[in-house]
């Protein structure tokens, strides 16, 4: 597996080693050993799948009270992933990072604690798994504009289609009295 390193020290892309042969292929989508090598040592405790439509965006999503590191894939379509670090303190506080991930190029994102996460859907649909380090908590769901101008991500989409509670989200300066903190253990 190649484990590439972002401009958000932290944020991790990971191109799984693929098995191809005339039956199709086999990848391993998470190894405990190798990607806590990797610097991925959180324990995985809750798989997630959703299924989304062309245009659908979710997020930016994230937790506070029991804050999530996520390693997402998508298994069938296309999307465009981002993690926001939103970490006051945070040499990189406000910064984002995308990437294509496709059930094409198999590649994986890893979105450590403390970031916002968030995807639009490029093809029909698109399937997209994640394994995530903490529980979902309903009472702890927050979340950030995916159009906030203070952040300006690049999406490669207008118009998303957005869930109710995702077209009110606040935007960052909103919500700096209640954003994580960053930690120098972090570094
Ligand atoms: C996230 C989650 C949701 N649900 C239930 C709650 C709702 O009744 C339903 C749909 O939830 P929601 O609209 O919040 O799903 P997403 O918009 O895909 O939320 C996720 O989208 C972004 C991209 C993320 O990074 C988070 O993992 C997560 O916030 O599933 C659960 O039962 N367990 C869960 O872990």
């Amino acid at each position: 597996m190649n484990v590439i390193e972002t401009p958000l020290p932290g944020v991790l892309v990971i191109e799984p080693r693929v098995f191809s042969d005339q039956r199709g292929f086999f990848l391993e989508t998470y190894h405990r050993q190798r990607y806590t090598a990797s610097g991925i040592d959180e324990i995985f405790v809750q798989d997630n799948h959703s299924r989304s439509a062309h245009g659908t965006l979710r997020g930016l999503h994230f937790q506070l009270k029991s804050p999530q590191g996520k390693l997402v894939r998508v298994s069938a379509g296309e999307v465009f992933d981002v993690a926001v670090d939103i970490r006051r303190g945070s040499p990189y506080f406000g910064q984002w990072f995308g990437e294509y991930l496709s059930g094409e190029n198999n590649k994986q994102m890893y979105v450590p604690p403390g970031f916002a996460h968030g995807f639009c859907v490029l093809s029909e649909t698109a399937d997209f798994m994640y394994k995530c380090s903490d529980f979902y908590d309903p009472t702890d769901e927050q979340g950030v504009a995916w159009d906030d101008p203070a952040l300006a991500i690049d999406w490669p989409i207008d118009q998303p289609i957005l869930s109710k509670k995702d077209a009110a989200l606040p935007k960052m300066s909103e919500l700096m009295d209640c954003l994580p903190r960053f930690a120098m253990s972090q570094v």
